[in-house]
C-alpha cells in the first residue's frame, strides 16, 4: 500500500483524513475514546509534517440527513484534549461552515467536518452518487490518507471513492492493522478459535460462512446466539433474533458438520423481564428461555464451556461482547471469555480482539490490555480481513 511518505513535502498543504470515530457514546460522554487514541500517531505525524489537517468520520448509522444524536462535538472535543489544540468542527460536511473551517486553518492544525454519514451519498450503493460528494471534499484538500481501519471494508464516498480523486495513501494505524492482523489470515498455528458475539448480528453472520471453512470451532455469544437457537428450533422468547436469517443458520450448522468446524453454543443464558440495568432477571438453560424474557448474556456454565473450548486454541479472534456488558449484571460472560482468552494467549496463543464495542469492553471491565495480542480498532472490518476477503478501503490503496 502507498504510505504517507509517497505523498511528498506536506508543509502548507490540506490533508483529508479518513478516522474511524465510531466511539462508544452515553449521551453526549465518550464512555471508550480508544479508536481516537488509535488515530492520534498519524494525526500528529501529519501536523508535525506541517499539514493542514482535515478530518472526516462517521458517528453511528444516521439515516443521510443531519441528526443532533450522532454529532461529532463530543469527538471534536476529546480529539482537542489529546492533541492539545484546539480542534474546530464544522457544522457541515461540504457546505459553507467546512469551506470556511478549512480555509481558516494554519500549517499544522487539526479540524473535523460533521459526520459523513449525514450526507445520503456517503453510503449511496450508486457509484456516480458517491462519486459527486468524493468530488467535493476533494475540493478541500490536496491528499487523502486513509486511516479508518474500522471502515476499510465500506465501499463508501470518504473511504473509497475520494481515494481515487486525490492523491491517496494508507496512515500508519491501517498499516499497522494491516500488519498484526495478517498473522492470523494467511495460515494460522492451530487450533485456531474464534469467537462471535455482539448485536450486528446480520453483518456477522454474513463472514461464518467463511469462516467455515478457515476456523476449527466457532464460539456464538451475544446476540447473535439467539437465532443459532431458533436454528435449533427453540424459542427465544423476546431476545435479539434475526427471523430471515433462521435457514442460512441452519445451512451453517450443517456445513460446520461437514467440514468438522465445531460451533460452540452457550448451554445457560442471563434471561431478563427488559433492557434496562435493573431488570430482574435469572439464569435459565439455554433451551429453556421463558417467554416474555430476554436473553442479555451467556449464563456461568457457558462462560465456563467457553473459556475450555479457548484454552488449548494457537490462534484466537474474537469479535462481539457476550452479552450486554454496559450493564454490570450482563457483564459476567464477556469478563469469562475475556479472562479464557487471556489464559491462552499467556499459554502461547496469538490472540486478536476487534470491534469498537469489545475493545471498549475489554478497557472498561478493567482488563489488561496488553493480555492480548492485538486489539485492532475494527470490528467487521478486521473480522473480514480474517475471512480472507478484498476489502475496497485497502485495495483502492495498492501501489
Ligand atoms: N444478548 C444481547 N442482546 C442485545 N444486545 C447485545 C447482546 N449481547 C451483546 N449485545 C450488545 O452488542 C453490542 C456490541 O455489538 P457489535 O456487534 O456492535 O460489536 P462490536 O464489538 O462493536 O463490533 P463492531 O465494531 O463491528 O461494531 C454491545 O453494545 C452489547 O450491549
Ligand atoms: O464500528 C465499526 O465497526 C465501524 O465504525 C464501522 O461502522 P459501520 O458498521 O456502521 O459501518
Amino acid at each position: 500500500m502507498k504510505t504517507i511518505d509517497s505523498l511528498g513535502d506536506l508543509r502548507g498543504k490540506r490533508v483529508l483524513v479518513r478516522s474511524d470515530f465510531n466511539v462508544p457514546l452515553d449521551g453526549t460522554t465518550i464512555t471508550d475514546d480508544g479508536r481516537i487514541r488509535a488515530a492520534l500517531p498519524t494525526l500528529t505525524r501529519l501536523a508535525d509534517a506541517g499539514a493542514r489537517v482535515v478530518v472526516l468520520a462517521h458517528l453511528g448509522r444516521p439515516k443521510g440527513a443531519p441528526d443532533p444524536q450522532y454529532s461529532l462535538a463530543p469527538v471534536a472535543a476529546r480529539l482537542g484534549e489529546l492533541l492539545g489544540q484546539d480542534v474546530p468542527l464544522a457544522q457541515d460536511l461540504v457546505g459553507p461552515s467546512a469551506k470556511a473551517t478549512v480555509d481558516a486553518l494554519a500549517d499544522g492544525q487539526v479540524a473535523l467536518l460533521e459526520n459523513v454519514r449525514f450526507d445520503a451519498r456517503e453510503t449511496s450503493k450508486v457509484d456516480a452518487e458517491r462519486a459527486e460528494l468524493a468530488g467535493e471534499l476533494a475540493q478541500f484538500a490536496d491528499a487523502f490518507v486513509s486511516d479508518g481501519f474500522g471502515v476499510v471494508h465500506r465501499k463508501q464516498a470518504s473511504v473509497y471513492d475520494i481515494a481515487q480523486v486525490l492523491p491517496a495513501a494508507a496512515g500508519d494505524l491501517v498499516l499497522n492493522e494491516v500488519e498484526s492482523l495478517s498473522k492470523a489470515t494467511g495460515d494460522p498455528e492451530r487450533p485456531y478459535a474464534v469467537v462471535l458475539g455482539g448485536s450486528k448480528v446480520s453483518d456477522k453472520l454474513g463472514v461464518i460462512a467463511n469462516l467455515l471453512t478457515k476456523a476449527d470451532r466457532l464460539l456464538i455469544g451475544g446476540g447473535m446466539v439467539f437465532t443459532f437457537l431458533a436454528a435449533k428450533g427453540l424459542s427465544v422468547g423476546n431476545s435479539l433474533l434475526e427471523n430471515d436469517q433462521i435457514e442460512t443458520v441452519k445451512g451453517y450448522l450443517a456445513t460446520a458438520e461437514s467440514n468438522g468446524v465445531e460451533i460452540v453454543l452457550p448451554v445457560d443464558i442471563v434471561a431478563a423481564d427488559s433492557f434496562a440495568a435493573d431488570a430482574a432477571h435469572r439464569v435459565v438453560a439455554a433451551d429453556a428461555i421463558p417467554d416474555g424474557t430476554m436473553g442479555l448474556d451467556i449464563g456461568p456454565e457457558s462462560g465456563k464451556l467457553f473459556a475450555g473450548k479457548l484454552a488449548d486454541a494457537k490462534t484466537i479472534a474474537w469479535n462481539g461482547p457476550m452479552g450486554v456488558f454496559e450493564f454490570e449484571a450482563f457483564a459476567d460472560g464477556t469478563k469469562a471469555v475475556a479472562q479464557g482468552i487471556i489464559e491462552a494467549t499467556t499459554a502461547g496463543g496469538f490472540s486478536i480482539v476487534g470491534g469498537g464495542d469489545s475493545a471498549a469492553a475489554v478497557r472498561v471491565l478493567g482488563f489488561d490490555e496488553a493480555g492480548f495480542s492485538h486489539i485492532s480498532t475494527g470490528g467487521g472490518a478486521s473480522l473480514e480481513l480474517l475471512e480472507g476477503k478484498e476489502l475496497p478501503g485497502l485495495t483502492v490503496l495498492a501501489d
